[in-house]
């Protein structure tokens, strides 16, 4: 027997609520028809709205925070601090990687006095330096000696920079040759004639010479972790700089070289990459850099890169924000590589290093460091791209400018507009602060609040906490701005 009713599979509850009664008339399909037209289109809409919101919230997510200041300033030191603090695990990871960086710091000090012992020209000190019959000193024999037994250092020089600066880089290098010091290019072709003082290793930002350096870190046998701290490594460079720690100790320490070093003013405790002080500890074979070690070691920034972190979990709250910080190389001429990095900036951290008031620029010595980072705090206030971004100034190397002032070095003989006030780290902090604010407050295009710092990035403990400041006046701003708060 046929049967007409359907099987209990193919019913469905719903359709039964939902199909049109049987009795619907014409008229009453058409306004049936249009209302569910109406409710898929209201519903598509909402799916939409939900889409755009989560793309939204994602796009929230992501801070853009822009260093500048010229170089030497502290922003790749500032990063850093960044790296320790919110990505610690990578950080701890990276340490070792900064060894090679430590050494060539270490060899520069070296080349810094060989290059000012030579041509010697100087009356006889206590420490033995005797006039020749032509009337210039002598180098005390001792000296003369410590020098040769220094030359290993050469070979173990080009050693650190072909290791850190893989031959992929030569855009890096015609980059610096068409600046004003060609860095790169006399490290390749005079690197043993010039002075040192002014030629430096340079890399790109980011992870590329990271990238290099953990591969011949690995053909080394050499540890990439701290897991496995303690091993004896057979890192050619640490075990040259080892055999040579005595020598470079007594370099340092003799009296001869300090008076050359005075007259010269050369002042190299305050130069960046300075761990002569530290030898015993950083040439041991176990040596794995600390905190303050990567902190304090000098590699100079060539070019513009991106630096993206996310924060891990031990960095609290901020848990899965993006992070994006940009790190500029700061060698002139830098306003027109900055300007394409303005746009969708969340904030920016201006770093004047206020110790440099008695300083030049390494690349143009024509020009007193505390006037450049003036002239471009001025610029980047002014700039209309930045109008509706939020400045923080960072008046860095406080620590350097304290020893500075407490050696006796007058502000006022640099800065006439200084005057008679107090020759301390306290007034002349101030000082700075009030000059750069005003210069916030006057050339800004509209108003907005200057939030300004007194740091010295290479200390832990003191920027850690300003940072965690600045993360979150950024991230607040970040928010409201994006209306979630
Ligand atoms: N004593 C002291 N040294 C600092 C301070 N800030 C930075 N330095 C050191 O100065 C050197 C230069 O700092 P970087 O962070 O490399 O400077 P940068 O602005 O990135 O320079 P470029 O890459 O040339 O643009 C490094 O050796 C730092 O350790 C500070 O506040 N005090
Ligand atoms: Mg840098």
């Amino acid at each position: 027997m046929l049967s007409t009713s359907k099987s209990t599979h193919d019913f469905d509850p719903l359709d039964e609520l939902l199909k049109p009664p049987a009795d619907e008339t014409e008229e009453d399909r058409l306004i049936r028809l249009a209302q569910e037209a109406e409710a898929r289109r209201i519903s598509l809409q909402i799916d939409e709205s939900i889409k755009a919101e989560r793309q939204q919230q994602k796009k929230k997510s992501v801070v853009r925070l822009l260093l500048l200041g010229q170089s030497e300033s502290g922003k790749s030191t500032t990063l850093r601090h960044f790296q320790r603090l919110y990505t610690p695990s990578a950080f701890r990871e990276e340490r070792i990687l900064w060894r090679s960086v430590i050494q060539l710091n270490i060899v520069r000090s070296v080349r810094t006095i060989l290059d000012a012992l030579s041509n010697v020209r100087l009356p006889p000190v206590d420490s033995g330096g005797e006039d020749s019959d032509d009337g210039s000193p002598h180098i005390p024999h001792d000296l003369d000696l410590l020098k040769m037994r220094l030359t290993p250092l050469r070979h173990i020089e080009a050693l650190l920079i072909a290791k850190l600066i893989p031959p992929s880089e030569d855009e890096a290098a015609s980059f610096v040759a068409t600046s004003s010091v060609s860095l790169f290019q006399s490290h390749r072709s005079r690197s043993t004639e010039r002075s040192s003082r002014n030629q430096e290793v340079f890399v790109r930002p980011g992870a590329t010479w990271k990238g290099a350096l953990a591969k011949t870190s690995h053909s080394d046998a050499r540890p990439t972790s701290l897991e496995d701290t303690g091993i004896t490594t057979k890192d050619e460079a640490q075990e040259v700089l080892r055999s040579c720690t005595n020598d470079i100790i007594s370099l340092w320490n003799d009296k001869f070289v300090r008076e050359v070093l005075r007259r010269r003013k050369i002042r190299l405790e305050e130069l960046p990459g300075f761990f002569l002080n530290d030898l015993g500890r950083v040439t041991a074979l176990d040596f794995i850099p600390s905190d303050d070690d990567v902190l304090r070691a000098r590699l100079k920034t060539v070019g513009v890169s991106e630096y993206r972190c996310e924060m891990e979990a031990a960095a609290g709250r901020e848990q899965g924000t993006e992070w994006r910080i940009v790190d500029v190389g700061g060698s002139r001429p830098v306003l027109a590589t900055w300007v394409p990095f303005f746009d969708d900036v969340d904030a920016i951290i201006f770093l004047a290093p206020i110790s440099g008031f008695d300083q030049v620029l390494a690349e143009d010595r024509s020009v007193n460091r505390l006037e450049d980072s003036v002239l471009l705090w001025k610029a980047v206030c002014s700039n209309r791209l930045l109008a509706n971004v939020d400045l923080v100034l960072f008046l860095n190397k406080c620590d350097i400018l304290d020893a500075k002032l407490t050696s006796g070095i007058r502000l006022s003989r640099y800065v006439r507009s200084y005057g008679d006030r107090p020759n301390d780290l306290e007034t002349a902090s101030k000082y700075f602060r009030s000059k750069f604010s005003a210069i916030h407050r006057e050339y800004s295009p509209l108003p907005r609040k200057f939030y300004g710092f007194c740091t010295s990035v290479t200390d832990t403990t003191t920027t850690a906490g300003i940072l965690a400041s600045v993360r979150d006046m950024v991230v607040r701003r970040h928010l409201k701005q994006s209306k979630l708060l």
